[in-house]
């Protein structure tokens, strides 16, 4: 008898037992059913069970059930072995494990999903258990100021007015932490008239990071809702921004939104010829900003994950081809693992004429949503 049919048949001697038969008497009736049975395979059947009868109800906690499956499970749990590897249903090997007989891998420790650990793991090494723990709470409400509508005091006192308070970070004067009447926000007269826009701390810091300079020619190639494209026509007057996204529908807020920030943005379906500075904030796991979307989180899979490095991937080939000679290049994502940030990166950087001149990575512990960002120049 193979390992795991050894396995089933103590399977079917537990049961028996735990219906009240006698563990002699049930083990001499399979071994009388089983005439197949070397007399190696009947003690092995009876060690198996007489071990689990020891520790049942320690086993029968590890494998999730006090009945003959969930003993067997148990046991090898407790041996520190996979019992997907036995639980196979091939042959005469006991039939695969239900969801139900599944146990988490870890993840629900830390309310990540499990197929995340080791992604999680590599990159933040050891802050990520800080990190996980932070994506269990509530994410403070970011504002930017418009500095094409307002000085940071002006929205500041806007603000005040329409009873919202924030605090200011010493990293940014634009970046205002809102400390309450969140509620209020969307009808205080700040917002309405474009002094303030939401954008986390995170990517703010990121925008900030570019070399953006009045007249640069600027192109948003994943532009989306508009966020980076907004953030960074206000940064210097006169950069001439555009914007374009593989699915338009996307930008369909964005004229309203330029124009109560009062930017000028031009939405391009084909960008053509060549731009000083191209921003791709690419779709990813969105891993760095879960505590916004719990729901995204437990819907998150390898498979999406699999799907979003190669979009980045080609992505990033074609964007870099409208990048001027001498350009910059700014790869961002939402996302904390290296897989879409770093490995990406590096794994363009090592074929293509552009050379890395900054990286940065932000995490909750350090400022807001986990982000990243590349800022890469084309060789002249
Ligand atoms: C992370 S979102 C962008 C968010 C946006 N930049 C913002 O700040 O609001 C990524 C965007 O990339 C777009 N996208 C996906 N594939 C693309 C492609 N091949 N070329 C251009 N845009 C693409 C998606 O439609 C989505 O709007």
């Amino acid at each position: 008898m193979t390992p795991s049919a050894r396995i089933a048949a103590a399977i079917e001697v537990l049961d028996r037992i735990l219906d009240g038969q006698p563990a002699e008497q049930s083990l001499l009736r399979w071994s009388r059913a089983s005439r197949f049975a070397g007399s190696g395979d009947r003690a092995a059947v009876r060690d198996l069970v007489f071990d689990a009868l020891r520790r049942r109800n320690s086993l029968a906690a590890q494998g999730g059930a006090l009945t003959g499956r969930g003993l067997m499970i148990g046991a090898l749990r407790a041996e520190g072995r996979d019992p997907a590897a036995i639980f196979t249903g091939q042959g005469y090997a006991p039939a695969p494990l239900l969801d139900s007989e599944m146990v988490s891998e870890g993840g629900d420790a830390v309310d990540l999903p499990d197929w995340v650990l080791p992604y999680w793991q590599r990159a933040l090494d050891e802050r990520a258990e800080a990190v996980a723990e932070a994506m269990r709470q509530r994410a403070p409400v970011w504002l930017r100021v418009n500095p094409l509508r307002a000085s940071p005091a002006d929205a500041i006192a806007a603000l005040a007015r329409d009873g919202i308070e924030v605090r200011t970070d010493t990293r940014l004067p634009t970046a205002l932490m809102v400390l309450g009447n969140e509620r209020k926000l969307a009808q205080s007269r700040a917002y309405r008239e474009g002094l303030v826009e939401l954008q986390d701390l995170s990517p703010q810091l990121a925008c900030a990071a570019l070399p953006v300079t009045p007249g640069l020619r600027v192109l948003d190639y994943c532009a989306g809702g508009g966020g980076k494209a907004l953030a960074v026509a206000g940064m210097a007057d006169g950069a001439e921004v555009t914007a374009h996204d593989a699915d338009p529908a996307r930008m369909a807020d964005l004229p309203a939104r330029a124009g109560r920030a009062g930017a000028r943005i031009t939405i391009c379906d084909t960008p053509a010829g060549t731009f000083d500075l191209v921003i791709t904030d690419v779709p990813c796991s969105g891993s760095g900003t879960w505590r916004r979307t719990p729901d995204a989180k437990w819907r998150s899979t390898r498979e999406m994950l699999e799907t979003v490095l190669k979009a980045q991937k080609s992505i990033l080939e074609n964007a870099s081809d409208l990048v001027a000679s001498g350009g910059s290049l700014a790869y961002m994502t939402c996302s904390l693992l290296e897989e879409e940030n770093a490995d990406q990166v590096d794994a363009f950087l090592a074929d293509a004429p552009f050379t890395e001149l900054a990286r940065h990575r932000w995490s909750p512990l350090d400022a807001s949503d986990g982000f990243f960002l590349s800022l890469m120049q084309r060789d002249a």
